[in-house]
């Protein structure tokens, strides 16, 4: 399967994965994945839309060609993608996606990025500690999720492989680092809430009609 996206084979390749639901994409995964481009000098980050989160419910969420296309809107093409590829692997467990990646892309270092809240979240994934032993782990702050996670059971469980952000791509075996970022505000679920809030007022603006018109007669 080839790569999406054209390489030089002059060293090992650093791929950021950002792995989401992206229903829908928005600023905050656009922040997160150039942040962690910037900070860890990756060569790409791949937006990797999942097939569905084994954690999130079915109902509510978007088709996957829909949150693929909503994913490749926010990156530049270039120096970051949006990727379907979990799906074409078959995938949708991240560790599992992982040793597939490693297997298909041989010549290139992975690392997993997360937002805060995900790191909290962590140890309800399926053989996480799996991961986190084999891949390096970028962790962006999140509003209301960044104390929590430091302070949550991954971060514990994982203390003694924290890294400072510049040490996580040094060191040949895998670790996790805070990246420092400015908090970004966007989330999906407030989205989704706004576009309901939006797609009901034309309804209830009409349903209320009658009334205003009854009010103006009397
Ligand atoms: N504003 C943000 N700051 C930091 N990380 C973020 C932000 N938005 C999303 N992420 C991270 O990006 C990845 C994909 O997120 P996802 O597609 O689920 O968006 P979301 O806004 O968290 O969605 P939802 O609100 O539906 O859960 C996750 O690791 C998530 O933590
Ligand atoms: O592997 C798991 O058990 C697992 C459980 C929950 C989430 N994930 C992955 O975490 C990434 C972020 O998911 P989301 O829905 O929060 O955007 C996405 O790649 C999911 O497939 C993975």
């Amino acid at each position: 399967m080839a790569a999406p996206g054209p390489w030089g084979d002059r060293r090992q390749r650093r791929i950021g994965l950002l792995g989401g639901s992206f229903n829908p994409a928005h600023p905050g995964h656009r922040h997160v994945a150039q942040r962690a481009l910037h900070m860890l000098r990756l060569d790409q980050v791949w937006l990797l839309v999942s097939p569905g989160n084994p954690l999130k419910p079915r109902a509510g969420m978007a088709p996957f060609a829909e949150r693929l296309a909503s994913a490749t809107a926010i990156g530049d093409g270039v120096r970051v993608i949006a990727t379907g590829i979990e799906a074409a692997i078959g995938e949708r467990y991240s560790a599992r996606t992982l040793e597939r990646l490693s297997q298909l892309f041989p010549r290139t270092r992975f690392v997993w990025i997360i937002g805060a809240d995900n790191l909290w979240q962590l140890p309800r994934w399926r053989q996480w500690r799996d991961l986190a032993r084999r891949t390096p782990i970028a962790v962006l702050p999140r509003p209301g999720w960044t104390r929590k996670a430091l302070q949550g059971a991954a971060a514990a469980t994982l203390r003694r492989a924290r890294r400072a952000p510049a040490a996580l791509l040094q060191a040949p075996d895998a670790g996790w680092a805070l990246i420092p970022a400015r908090e970004h505000p966007a989330s999906a679920t407030a989205l989704r809430r706004a576009a309901a809030r939006r797609a009901e007022t034309p309804a209830a603006a009409e349903a209320a009609e009658p009334l205003f018109v009854a009010g103006m007669r009397r």
